[in-house]
């Protein structure tokens, strides 16, 4: 009952979070467009920061804009999108435009100075991902002040139900996984922005960017190759997916029999019983010794076995996050370990496929969950209604106020995304998206990759796939939080 009215209370205060008084020099939005996420993604999220006020809003449609002014309770209203950057007093905007305008207005934003933040996926494809978060003006800030942030909006990552999920993957230990992400078949209209190609549209543009980004970050690099991608149509455009399901290889495999395969699956028609979006990792086998009671059971075998054999306990982890999207409603993070006592089979008997005799076998498992870093044992604002946007709002303002960010999803995040969404639709024989961009920028876009030689070229030569300094703190910070619940757990046993 308790855990009943706290999970209603929780859904209900994403929705109307306490507002909170705000500091005498707050970072003033400008919201690029009436769509229908800025609510969720930015204004109700900037009600509890301290530091952030949603100031003004254009629209194409300036009586639209009028009205959603109205509603959300933001002061401004520019004629135009232009307007907001030529705004001397707004220090960031928000882009949730079409995909296929990310490019252009997230380019103008940075010439004006802003901080951006912008919606995913970042841009068309991953050529464009270069121009952007390569461009001269994040490292110089162009002829203004400082140089100004960009991020795109990975907000899943900013949670710490991610933070907690990845304290119990070991990125160069998985062997495979697999992530997922439904629309239920109702939400989408037969024309929103989703089914035109011609706004870089697709299912693999939108739910790819989550399902492709949670499978990087847990083999802890961009794939080398997608091996296969099966697509299915929308109804407005062939080349505009709606349903796909994509299988890439990731490196670090010890050849054909022991890949490492990756796959993601998504669809905007989704049935009723496909509606939580999952992450499920298996590892391969780890020689574990710091398990407590570990090391006496190997002893004891040793000695069973005449103290000659050579014993040793692997552990098989299996890990599933459930509502790895949108964990503030509700999600679960389940481990199952697989112990097994093996003996390494010497003279003849190792030419056997498997070298090792299993000895014994035993599981542990626990499911556990995170709604505040609190919740982690870690000391970082948060509160259990805070939906993933409000999380990554906090480590934005941190950013452009100079100060550390704990969780942070960098420019090579989004090109090495972007990768992956053009490497899948390279094996479905779709075209890449392109984004609306002006005369002047088109000339200093390099070509798209189409071509797989010229991507393994690229990713031969990219040294850009290796764990940022960002990621190694927050797998240190990971395995913090996993030793407290392994002690939390075995003071409750
Ligand atoms: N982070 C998240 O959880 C989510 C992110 N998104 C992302 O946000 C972006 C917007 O998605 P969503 O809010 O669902 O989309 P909407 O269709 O509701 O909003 C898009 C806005 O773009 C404007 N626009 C400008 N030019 C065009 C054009 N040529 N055609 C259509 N619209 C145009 C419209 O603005 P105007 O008001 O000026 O008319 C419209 O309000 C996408 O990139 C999507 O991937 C979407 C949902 C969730
Ligand atoms: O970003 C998004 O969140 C999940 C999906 O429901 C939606 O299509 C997408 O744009």
């Amino acid at each position: 009952m308790t855990a009943l009215f706290g999970l209603a209370r929780r859904n209900w205060q994403i929705s109307n979070p306490p507002e909170v008084p705000k500091s005498p020099k707050p970072l003033r939005f400008g919201v690029l467009s009436a769509a229908d996420i800025a609510p969720s993604a930015l204004i109700v999220p900037s009600k509890s920061h301290p530091e952030v006020v949603v100031q003004v809003i254009a629209a194409r449609d300036p009586s639209k804009a009028k009205a959603f002014a109205q509603k959300h309770g933001i002061p401004e209203v520019a004629a135009t999108y232009q307007d907001i950057l030529d705004n001397q007093n707004i220090d960031c905007v928000y882009i949730p435009l079409p995909n296929g305008l990310h490019l252009k207005w997230a380019l103008r934003a940075l010439e004006a100075g802003k901080h951006v933040l912008l919606e995913k996926p970042s841009v068309g494809n991953a050529a464009e991902a270069r121009a952007l978060f390569r461009s001269p003006l994040l490292a110089s800030g162009g002829p203004h002040r400082t140089p100004p942030v960009i991020l795109e909006a990975a907000h899943f990552v900013f949670h710490p139900a991610w933070a907690a999920f990845m304290s119990f993957v070991s990125p160069p230990d998985v062997a495979s996984a697999r992530a997922t992400l439904w629309v239920p078949r109702w939400r989408l209209g037969a024309d929103d922005i989703r089914y035109r190609y011609e706004l870089a549209g697709g299912a693999l543009m939108d739910l790819g960017f989550y399902t492709a980004t949670a499978i990087m970050r847990v083999f802890g690099s961009v794939a080398e190759e997608c091996i296969e991608c099966k697509t299915e149509p929308g109804s407005m455009d062939a080349r505009c997916d709606r349903w796909f399901k994509a299988r890439y290889r990731f490196p670090g495999g010890d050849g054909p029999n022991s890949e490492r395969i990756g796959e993601i699956e998504g669809d905007f028609k989704a049935p009723l019983d496909r509606i939580s979006p999952d992450v499920h990792v298996v590892h391969r086998p780890v020689v574990v010794t710091d398990d407590s009671g570990l090391e006496a059971d190997i002893s004891a075998e040793v000695e069973r076995a005449g103290g000659a054999a050579k014993v040793e306990v692997v552990r098989i982890r299996k890990v599933k996050f459930t509502t790895f999207v949108q964990p503030t409603y509700m999600h679960s993070i389940e481990v199952d370990d697989e112990y097994q006592m093996r003996q390494r089979l010497e003279g003849p008997a190792a030419a056997l496929q498997p070298a090792v005799a299993v000895l014994k076998t035993w599981r542990k498992s626990k499911t556990t969950k995170a709604y505040t870093f609190r919740d982690m044992g870690a000391e970082q604002p948060g509160e259990p209604y805070w939906a993933t946007y409000r999380y990554q709002l906090e480590q934005f303002v941190n950013r452009v106020r100079g100060r550390e960010t704990r969780q942070w999803f960098g420019g090579e995040d989004s090109i090495n995304t972007m990768r992956m969404i053009d490497m899948a639709y390279t094996a479905a024989k779709l075209p890449l998206r392109v984004s609306e961009v002006d005369k002047k920028t088109e000339e200093k876009l390099e070509k798209p990759e189409q071509k797989s030689d010229q991507k393994a070229a690229e990713m031969k030569s990219d040294k850009k796939t290796e764990l940022k300094p960002d990621r190694r703190v927050e797998q240190k910070f990971d395995k913090q939080f996993e030793q407290k619940l392994d002690r939390r757990a075995e003071q409750r046993t």
